[in-house]
Parts: structure tokens; C-alpha cells; sequence
């Protein structure tokens, strides 16, 4: 396999994304594999493994890297963070977030972060809020962009400790649109608590910067 498509069969539901990839639909094999990767990262962040256990687990990985190396494929083809619907659109390094509701210039979403976005205290990581804000944020950003808008800085304030294991709310909205740059705000909140609040600028790139 070296392009993205064929795990999910080229078609009509490919076309070319932001990213100058392609998205895939979020009900294929890779989907599926993707949230079972999800789900065992958080099992090994919150597994005490004996030596054995880790031995184990150590040579499956190795067999699977070595599976995996010559599906190698350059960016365009590439899966990962392209499966369109997919929560988290089939990445892992920021945790998945379900939309509820996704207009032009704003985004609803619910958002779990689990053992493996851990920080310390059964609190998230501040990198994985981080993480979060940079993805939810640059949804709107795009979403009526001709061109991909890129981070060009993200403030996060951290308001209260944002727990792991707990369905969050969060949301981003465009509160500015002043030429090439789109200015969005968003928000973490556990119920009535605001755990975490942002501000981000994207810009929209010029076509040389693509
Ligand atoms: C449900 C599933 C659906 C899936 C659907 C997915 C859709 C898909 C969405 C993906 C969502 C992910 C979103 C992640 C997005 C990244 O994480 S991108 C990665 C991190 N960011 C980067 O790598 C950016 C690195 N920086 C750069 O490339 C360049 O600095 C930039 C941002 C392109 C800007 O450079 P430039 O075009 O040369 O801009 P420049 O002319 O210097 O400045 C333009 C204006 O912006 C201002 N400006 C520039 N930088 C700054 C700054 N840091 N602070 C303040 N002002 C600034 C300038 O002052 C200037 O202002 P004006 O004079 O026009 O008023």
C-alpha cells in the first residue's frame, strides 16, 4: 500500500484537502483502527506492566513497525489526520473531539481526554490542552478559507484543572476577520467550570507559502 486511498478504496469520497492530501471517509478500516490505537494508548498509560508483559508488547510493536516500513508514503498520501468525520479526523497526539455543531466561523464540540493526555493529579497534560485548542480553533479558521490558514500564535490560559476522564465541552468561534489573518477565541469547560480559555491568529497563506 503506498497510497493513501487504497485501504479504503479510491473513489468519489476522495478529494483533496487543505493539507494538499486527502480525505478519506471516517467509516473505513483505518477509522476503526485509528480509535483502537486511541484506546490503547490510554491503556498503556494507565497499565503497571510486569517485564514480561512489556517484553511482549515490545516485540508485537517491533513486528508491526516492520510491517509498516515499506508502506512508507510521502505527505500527500499519507493517512493519518486525514479521515474526514473520523473524531480527531484520525490522528492521536490531541485527543478526539465529537462535533455537534459546525457552522462557518464556529465549532461545538465534545472532548474526553484520557489516561494518555495525562499531566499529573488526574489532570490533562497543559501541552494536550495546548494540542486541543490549536486543532478546535483551526477548524473555523479554515472552514471558509481559500487557502489553508496556519497558526501564526496561540495564548492559552489554563482557568482551572481540566480532568481526564470526563466529557468536556469545547468550542471556537472567528471573533475577527481582518484580511489574510483570522483572529478565533475558544473555550474547555467542564460543565459550568471554564477550564481553559484561547486566543488564536491564523493566517491565511499566500500561494507560494503552500
Ligand atoms: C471533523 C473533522 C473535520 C476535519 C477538517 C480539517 C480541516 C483542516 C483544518 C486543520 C486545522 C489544524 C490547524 C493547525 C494549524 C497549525 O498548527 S499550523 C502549524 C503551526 N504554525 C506554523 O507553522 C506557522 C509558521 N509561521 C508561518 O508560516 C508564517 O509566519 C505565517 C503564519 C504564514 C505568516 O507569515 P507571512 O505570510 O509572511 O505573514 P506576514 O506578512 O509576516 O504577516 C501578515 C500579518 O500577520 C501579522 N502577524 C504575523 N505573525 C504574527 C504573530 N505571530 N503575531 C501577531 N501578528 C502576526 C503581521 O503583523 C501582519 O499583519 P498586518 O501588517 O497585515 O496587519
Amino acid at each position: 500500500m503506498t497510497e493513501a486511498g487504497s485501504a479504503a478504496g479510491p473513489g468519489a469520497d476522495e478529494e483533496r484537502d487543505l493539507l494538499g492530501g486527502r480525505w478519506l471517509t471516517g467509516d473505513t478500516p483505518y477509522g476503526a483502527m485509528i480509535d483502537r490505537l486511541r484506546d490503547f494508548l490510554d491503556h498503556v498509560a494507565a497499565a503497571k506492566l510486569d517485564d514480561a508483559t512489556a517484553q511482549a508488547l515490545d516485540a508485537d510493536l517491533a513486528a508491526w513497525t516492520q510491517r509498516l516500513t515499506p508502506m512508507v508514503a510521502d505527505e500527500a498520501h499519507r493517512m493519518f489526520g486525514r479521515v474526514r468525520d473520523a473524531p480527531g479526523h484520525g490522528q492521536v497526539f490531541a485527543p478526539a473531539f465529537i462535533p455537534d455543531q459546525m457552522g462557518d466561523d464556529s465549532l461545538h464540540a465534545r472532548v474526553t481526554f484520557g489516561a494518555f493526555h495525562l499531566g499529573a493529579n488526574y489532570a490533562a497534560h497543559g501541552g494536550a490542552v495546548a494540542l486541543l485548542f490549536d486543532e478546535i480553533l483551526g477548524l473555523p479558521a479554515n472552514m471558509s478559507a481559500q487557502r489553508m490558514a496556519r497558526t501564526a500564535y496561540l495564548h492559552v490560559n489554563y482557568r482551572a484543572i481540566t480532568p481526564i476522564d470526563k466529557e468536556l465541552q469545547v468550542s471556537a468561534w472567528v471573533t475577527k476577520v481582518e484580511g489574510r489573518k483570522r483572529f478565533v477565541r475558544g473555550e474547555l469547560r467542564y460543565g459550568d467550570l471554564l477550564c481553559a480559555d484561547a486566543e488564536g491568529l491564523f493566517i491565511e497563506l499566500l500561494p507560494h507559502q503552500q
